[in-house]
């Protein structure tokens, strides 16, 4: 239970700490940077060795808040929103769980394009072997606002090729390759022999990220006020050539696995809170 000023690169935050793991969340973006197990250090969240650690840019891996916006869906000129580049205050730390806030005025960015009365507030807690991460969006206003956001999850792999997302079998997605074009996933897991960007809409509760090469399985739990669940990994194209904050083959280490609520804007009447979550953990497959 510690706060430090200089936690990741040059970003204040706070660590985490219970019998078999640490986990370490800035105060730049609520952002939960490293998710790692104890004993061996295996890290269990992607983060990009090119990834700026100062506050320049949002922290590329680990667990960026996409909010008051997923992506460009909302009224933000910054993709996935302000949260994840602005800085969030310390409301209340434990040894294994901290909750930060973020307020109407605080953030960096667009908080006048948004214009809603926001309080939100962002909760790590280390569970054991697992890790919950919660949202929770207070409108402090007079009128009603409406947003999208996500928790945008890099799991780390061994190698994307040899990886399987599984459990969206049977729903929809919008393909982000595809102009948003609607389409319905009949195969088994989805594979990454290529570029995938897509945002199943009403997926199922639970999903597994299957590291075959490893042998590492992930959960993800989500509760239903995420109803959606974005699947993103970006292979080597001309985009990713051109992000300075990514390895040119650093996709293969990486998949995205992110809870969110975009399909539907998610309503906050005045005094009413808003709360979703996930819950990672492992096992071996
Ligand atoms: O580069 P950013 O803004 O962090 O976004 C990364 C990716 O985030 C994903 O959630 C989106 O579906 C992708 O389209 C996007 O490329």
């Amino acid at each position: 239970m510690t706060t430090h000023d200089a936690l990741v690169g040059t970003l204040p935050g706070v660590r985490l700490e219970n019998d078999t793991h640490v986990c370490e969340i800035t105060r730049f973006g609520a952002h939960v940077a490293s998710w790692r197990v104890k004993r061996t250090s295996d890290e269990l969240l992607f983060r990009s060795k090119l990834a700026k650690l100062d506050g320049t840019k949002a922290i590329r891996g680990g667990v960026p808040v996409c909010f008051p916006q997923f992506s460009d869906m909302g009224p933000c000129a910054q993709s996935h929103g302000f949260a994840r580049t602005s800085v969030w205050a310390v409301e209340a730390l434990s040894a294994t769980e901290v909750t930060m806030v973020l307020r109407r005025g605080d953030e960096a960015g667009d908080g006048d394009a948004f214009g809603g009365d926001y309080e939100a507030r962002f909760t790590a807690t280390l569970d054991g072997d697992a890790l919950r991460t919660a949202l929770r969006v207070t409108n402090a206003g007079k009128s009603c606002f409406e947003f999208t956001s996500a928790l945008h999850t890099y799991f780390r792999v061994s190698d994307c090729a040899k990886t399987k997302v599984r459990g969206l079998r049977g729903t929809t997605y919008l393909d982000n390759l595809r102009a948003r074009a609607s389409a319905k996933d009949d195969e088994d897991a989805v594979e990454f022999s290529g570029e995938v960007d897509r945002i199943y809409t009403d997926a199922p509760s639970v999903l597994t990220i299957d590291d075959e090469a490893l042998g590492r399985r992930f959960r993800v739990a989500k509760t239903s006020t995420f109803p959606d669940a974005v699947v993103w990994n970006p292979a080597l194209t001309d985009k990713t050539r051109g992000m300075s904050d990514f390895g040119d083959e650093e996709y293969r280490e990486m998949v995205c696995v992110e809870v969110a609520g975009v399909k539907d804007k998610i309503t906050v009447e005045p005094g009413e809170t808003w709360e979703a979550s996930q819950t990672i953990s492992y096992s071996a497959i």
